[in-house]
């Protein structure tokens, strides 16, 4: 088997079973190069199981995971084919940042003034000299990236990034993330908060008590957002009368008096109660917020029969591009 050069992470049919616990169930999805693919579930949702099954580092139960067409243990040189940041990464106290770097550069085989470079691409040549045990959080991170950057690798692999970030860290982050998968490589990152990476990723898996939820594009998942139209009517039971006649609906009224019309949109309202002669007094769209789908889509509320067709568990989503 060779590999093919691309980068690409095929998941398919994963499980892990620790003891009497399913960590990962039956897992399938493809992370495509060239874009931020975030892996989003809530605590526990088996998402460092999963990420460690595809770096090699837990054996799976079932299952298969590749990167450029080969298992993790098949790639050669892996740490040239893919940088991984996990959770909890130590670093030696008395080391300083550049000589971090230096060993790990030694044991991968890459030339010593990578350390300096890729404590560049992290902005961190300022504290080269500095020891971690005297890193902010934030810097830990950078630093812990910057290890994964050291054999330039096609892919990256990073484990709830965000995590400790401030507000400036994550905007770096996301920038650099965004230039990564421009240049055709491949990023996964994992997250508990789509708030968190949402601004960052363009496609994304949703697990959730280790099922997949949802596999494709954001866009793709925020076109399927429920949108509703709320009306405040003079006449409500008249207002709902003349849109069912219309043909539109399904029609809810809420509890501040105001109905709530889906499948229309402001302008075919405003027709049909134009139309009827009668009064409305104001219409507001009320659409269901992506942190609230996902919220839904993790507590598996909606996975076995989604209302209103949600297209929930899109395994075969990107099938045709395998
Ligand atoms: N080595 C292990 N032995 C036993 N159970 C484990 C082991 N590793 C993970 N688990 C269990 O598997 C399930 C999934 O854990 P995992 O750490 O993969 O989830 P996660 O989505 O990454 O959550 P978190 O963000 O909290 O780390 C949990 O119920 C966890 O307790």
């Amino acid at each position: 088997m060779r590999s093919d050069g691309s980068g690409r992470i095929v998941v398919q049919g994963l499980s892990k079973v620790f003891g009497r616990v399913a960590a990962v169930q039956d897992l399938s999805f493809v992370v495509e190069p060239g874009s931020v693919t975030g892996f989003l579930g809530p605590n526990g949702a088996g998402k460092t199981t999963t990420l460690r099954m595809i770096l090699g580092l837990v054996t799976p139960t079932s299952g298969v995971s590749t990167i450029s067409g080969l298992p993790y243990d098949r790639l050669g040189s892996p740490a040239r084919v893919v940088g991984a940041v996990l959770e909890n990464e130590g670093f030696h106290p008395k080391r300083t940042a550049r000589n971090h770097l230096r060993v790990y550069a030694a044991a991968i085989g890459v030339p010593d003034q990578r350390a300096d470079h890729v404590l560049g691409l992290v902005g961190l040549s300022e504290a080269a000299n500095r020891k971690p045990g005297e890193f902010s959080l934030g810097m830990r991170q950078r630093l812990a990236l910057a290890t994964a950057l050291l054999g330039d690798p096609r892919v990256l692999v990073l484990d709830e990034p965000a995590n400790g970030l401030d507000p400036e860290g994550i905007l770096w982050l996301r920038n650099f993330l965004r230039a990564y998968a421009r240049e055709g490589r491949t990023v996964l990152v994992s997250s508990h908060l789509l708030s968190e990476v949402e601004q960052t990723i363009d496609q994304v898996v949703i697990i959730s008590q280790g099922v997949t939820r949802y596999f494709g594009a954001l866009e793709q998942l925020r076109a399927n957002q429920r949108s509703r139209v709320l009306v405040e009517a003079g006449d409500p039971p008249a207002v709902v009368k003349a849109l069912q006649v219309a043909g539109f609906g399904p029609l809810e009224m809420i509890p501040d008096g105001r109905i709530a019309v889906a499948g229309a949109t402001r302008r075919q309202i405003g027709d049909v109660v134009a139309k009827a002669g009668l009064a409305v007094y104001g219409m507001d769209d009320d659409r269901a917020d992506l942190e609230e789908l996902f919220f839904q889509l993790t507590n598996g509320q909606f996975a076995a029969a989604p209302p209103g067709g949600f297209p929930v568990a899109q395994d075969q989503a990107w099938g045709g591009q395998r």
